[in-house]
C-alpha cells in the first residue's frame, strides 16, 4: 500500500492538550493535597542542547501548575555531591519527581546517579526498578520518549497488535523501552543497530519504523516500506542555509514523508510529548502517593 499524503503526526499538538489535561488536574488533586507537586531536574554543566531542553521543562511545569525545584551543578561537580543531593531529594516531601538531565559531563556515571533516585519519584522511568516493571509489563514510570512514542500512535488510532515493527537504535533511553512497549502491544519487533547486516531489508519489512539512531536524516525513502508509519526520535543540530543551525529528524523527512502513511516531524513531534510525559509521571507519582484513596 503507498500513501501519497501522509498523516503528520503531531505531537506538539497532543502534548499541549496533554499539559492541560494535567493542568485540570492539579488544580482539583491541589486543594485535596494541600501542595503543588514538585519537579526536581538536575542540570551539570552548560551543554547548550541540555540547557534548552531544561528550560522547556520549566516552563512546561510552570503552565501545569507543578513547582520546579531543580538544581544547576558546575560541569565540575562531584559524583558524591550529585549523590548527595538526589537522597536529600528523595527524602523531600515537596519533591515527587527527580530526573538528571542527560547526557553528563564523562567523569560522572550516569547509571549509578539514575539508580540513586527512589523509583517512586522516577519521573524519567530510567531507574533499574522501573525498566524491570517494563519487561514484565507491570505498572509503574516508563520512560519518557518512549511512552510519548506510544500515546501518539494511540491518539491517531493506528494499530499496533499483529505489526512488524522495527525500532533502530538500541539505547536505555529510547530504543530498549519503545522495543518493549511495542512488544506489549502485540507488534513483531525487531531491533537493528550498527551491527545489523543488511540494515536496508530490514527496514523495509516494518510497518512501524521508529529511528532513534541520532544521525541525521539517515533514513532515506529506499528505507521505508510504502505506507509504513514512520517515528522519528532523532533530533539533530545542523547546519541549514546560509550558515545558520536548523533541526533536523534522523529521517530524511520530506522525501520519507511522499511514501509513509503516517510520520512525525521534527521538531514539533516526539520531542514535545517528552516532556509531556515527563509531567505526567511527575503528576501520576503526585496523585498516587498523596491521595492513596483516591482513583
Ligand atoms: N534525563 C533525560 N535526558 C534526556 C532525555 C530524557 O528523556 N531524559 N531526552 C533527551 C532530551 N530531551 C529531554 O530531556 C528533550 C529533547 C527534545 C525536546 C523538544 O521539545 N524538542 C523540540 C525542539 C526543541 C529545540 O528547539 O531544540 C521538538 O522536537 O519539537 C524535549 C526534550 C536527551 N536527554
Amino acid at each position: 500500500m503507498s500513501a501519497s499524503i501522509p498523516q503528520i503526526l503531531d505531537g506538539k499538538a497532543l502534548a499541549q492538550k496533554i499539559q492541560l489535561e494535567l493542568k485540570e488536574k492539579v488544580a482539583t488533586l491541589e486543594s485535596k493535597i494541600g501542595r503543588p507537586p514538585g519537579l526536581a531536574v538536575l542540570m551539570v554543566g552548560d551543554n547548550p542542547a541540555s540547557a534548552v531542553y531544561v528550560r522547556n521543562k520549566e516552563r512546561a511545569c510552570q503552565k501545569v501548575g507543578i513547582a520546579s525545584l531543580g538544581k544547576h551543578f558546575p560541569g565540575d561537580a562531584t559524583q558524591a555531591e550529585l549523590a548527595e543531593t538526589i537522597k536529600e531529594l528523595n527524602q523531600d516531601d515537596r519533591v515527587d519527581g527527580i530526573l538528571v538531565q542527560l547526557p553528563l559531563p564523562e567523569h560522572l556515571d550516569s547509571i549509578s546517579l539514575l539508580h540513586c533516585i527512589h523509583p517512586d519519584k522516577d519521573a524519567d522511568g530510567l531507574h533499574q526498578v522501573n525498566l524491570g516493571k517494563l519487561v514484565r509489563s507491570e505498572s509503574g514510570l516508563r520512560s519518557c520518549t518512549p511512552a510519548g512514542v506510544m500515546r501518539l500512535l494511540q491518539e491517531y488510532h493506528i494499530p499496533i497488535s499483529g505489526k512488524k515493527a522495527v525500532v533502530i537504535g538500541r539505547s536505555i533511553l529510547v530504543g530498549k523501552p519503545v522495543a518493549l512497549m511495542l512488544l506489549e502491544q502485540n507488534a513483531t519487533v525487531t531491533m537493528a543497530h550498527s551491527r545489523t547486516e543488511n540494515l536496508g531489508a530490514v527496514c523495509r519489512e516494518a510497518d512501524i519504523l521508529v529511528a532513534a539512531v541520532g544521525k541525521p536524516e539517515m533514513i532515506t525513502r529506499d528505507l521505508v516500506k510504502p505506507g509504513a508509519v514512520v517515528i522519528d526520535v532523532g533530533i539533530n543540530r545542523v547546519e541549514g542555509k546560509e550558515g545558520k543551525s536548523k533541526l533536523v529528524g534522523d529521517v530524511a523527512f520530506e522525501e520519507v514523508a511522499e511514501i509513509a502513511s503516517y510520520i512525525t516531524p521534527v521538531p514539533g513531534g516526539i520531542g514535545p510529548m517528552t516532556v509531556a510525559m515527563l509531567l505526567s509521571n511527575t503528576v501520576e507519582s503526585y496523585r498516587q502517593f498523596n491521595t492513596p484513596d483516591v482513583d
